[in-house]
């Protein structure tokens, strides 16, 4: 998707505080695990507003090698799957994930319903990227799995036939993903499955995320109070059609734009009955003085004349960690962001980049294991940002240049992982 994307883009500063309505495109947790869902269904499924993007086209990709029919209009995001009621139609396959997290955990389990050999492989980073908690529970589970590589890695080659039932447990220490991935394909298990997270379960809102689209395609799972069983029975998905609600991650940055500039921003369709856990993004925003309005069907954020800076555990949002990260700058007080670590396995190592680039913009910033501290400077230096491949990185530090003239970005083109129109609707805020 990179296409016609410049090696460095400037941002020019804004003039003025924003005062914009900004659409986003849809929740890529949302839309790839409705397309996943929608293939293992029993009949036609419509997933409408779908992300197009990296991430999906991989997905998209990988169920089309696959056997299945998938049919995409790309300018209005509506997608028809075919679903083949849990069987995977390709006896073997050769798939490739890019570097998209909610691929390389979710399509494996769904594997073990085939026959296999099924080769899966991504980017050199996503080879790094840890996947062993997840093939050691498919491999308890009945599924041979052989890393060709490096042990717990990328690639991969998957034996199926059959998900046994039963009892499992699983870390959610490293990822979220591999409790979603499971869950997903639990229903099609030989026979009833309880999945046990233990250890400390990072992003937890995305495992409500796969839980609430489960329903929506006709499943239901009984977890416990505490939210850490989860009993499934054997199920069938039924075909829904089944519209994705905007990505609250990549929304952030526009909520932001208004913190920083002391303008208003409107973000249409999403609301307080979203399952987006990115959304607490938005008590951040109002501890460091903005006003929130979030309604039925649409979110806005008025920011104020100074921000205050914030202490913030931001373990279940992290996704929006570099979002912050970008404005603490110009903030009236330091800003301290915690218990963050599982970030260093994402698309880069997320603290070590955020410091490494803020320091670049003579923010000075501390740096442990888990955590940031940044301390706003008296003036905010221009720069180039490196962008480590990494989307976060150029869409948060894009915001910086709104404010400090001189901003610029390397390799803009790494937005096409989830929003490959990012800067257009950043222009939209002129
Ligand atoms: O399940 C999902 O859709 C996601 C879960 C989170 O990953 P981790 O659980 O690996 O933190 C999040 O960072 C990622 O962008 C999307
Ligand atoms: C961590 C992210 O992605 P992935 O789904 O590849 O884990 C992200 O989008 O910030």
């Amino acid at each position: 998707m990179r296409g016609t994307f410049p090696e460095e883009l400037k941002i020019p500063p804004l003039e003025r505080p924003v005062d914009a309505t900004i659409r986003v495109p849809g929740s890529k947790s949302v839309t790839n695990r409705a397309l996943l869902i929608a293939a293992l269904a029993t009949g036609t499924s419509t997933v409408r507003n779908a992300l197009m993007s990296d991430d999906s086209y991989w997905l998209m990709d990988a169920l089309r090698r696959l056997g299945f029919d998938v049919r995409a209009e790309p300018a209005s995001g509506t997608v028809r799957v075919e679903g083949r009621a849990g069987e995977i139609p390709a006896p073997t396959a050769e798939l490739y994930v890019g570097n998209a997290g909610t691929v390389a955990r979710f399509l494996p389990p769904a594997l073990s319903l085939g026959a296999g050999p099924y080769r899966v492989d991504g980017t050199p980073r996503m080879r790094e990227r840890p996947m062993e908690d997840l093939i050691d529970a498919l491999r308890r589970l009945g599924t041979r799995v052989e890393c060709t590589s490096k042990p717990g890695h990328f690639p991969i080659v998957i034996r199926g036939g059959t998900l046994h039932g039963g009892r499992i447990a699983i870390s959610g220490a490293k990822s979220s993903q591999f409790l979603s991935g499971l869950l997903i394909s639990a229903p099609y298990a030989a026979a009833p499955l309880s999945i046990e997270a233990t250890g400390e379960l990072v992003s937890k809102p995305y495992v409500d995320i796969t839980l609430e689209v489960m329903r929506a395609f006709g499943v239901e799972v009984e977890a416990s109070p505490d939210s850490r069983i989860f009993h499934i029975s054997p199920a069938r998905y039924t075909p829904q059609d089944y519209p994705v609600e905007p990505d609250a991650s990549a929304a952030s940055y526009f909520f932001a734009a208004a913190a920083l500039t002391g303008g208003r921003v409107r973000v249409p369709g999403l609301g307080r009955h979203s399952a987006q856990g990115d959304l607490r993004f938005l008590e951040v925003l109002h501890r460091m003085g903005c006003k929130i309005k979030i309604n039925d069907n649409h979110i806005e954020v008025r920011g104020p004349h100074t921000l205050r800076g914030v202490e913030v555990d931001m373990n279940a949002f992290s996704d929006t960690m570099m979002t912050l990260a970008a404005i603490a700058p110009f903030a009236t007080e330091p800003t301290t962001i915690r218990n963050v670590e599982h970030t260093r396995h994402q698309e880069t190592d997320r603290l070590s980049a955020v410091a490494t680039e803020l320091s670049r913009l003579g923010v000075r910033v501390r740096e442990t294991r888990d955590s940031l501290r940044i301390i706003p400077p008296k003036r905010v230096r221009p720069a180039i940002v490196e962008t480590y491949d990494d989307h976060r990185m150029a869409m948060a530090f894009a915001l910086v240049g709104l404010k400090v003239p001189g901003v610029c970005i390397r390799d803009p083109g790494c937005v096409t992982k989830t929003f490959p129109g990012y800067f257009r609707r950043l222009g939209e805020l002129r």
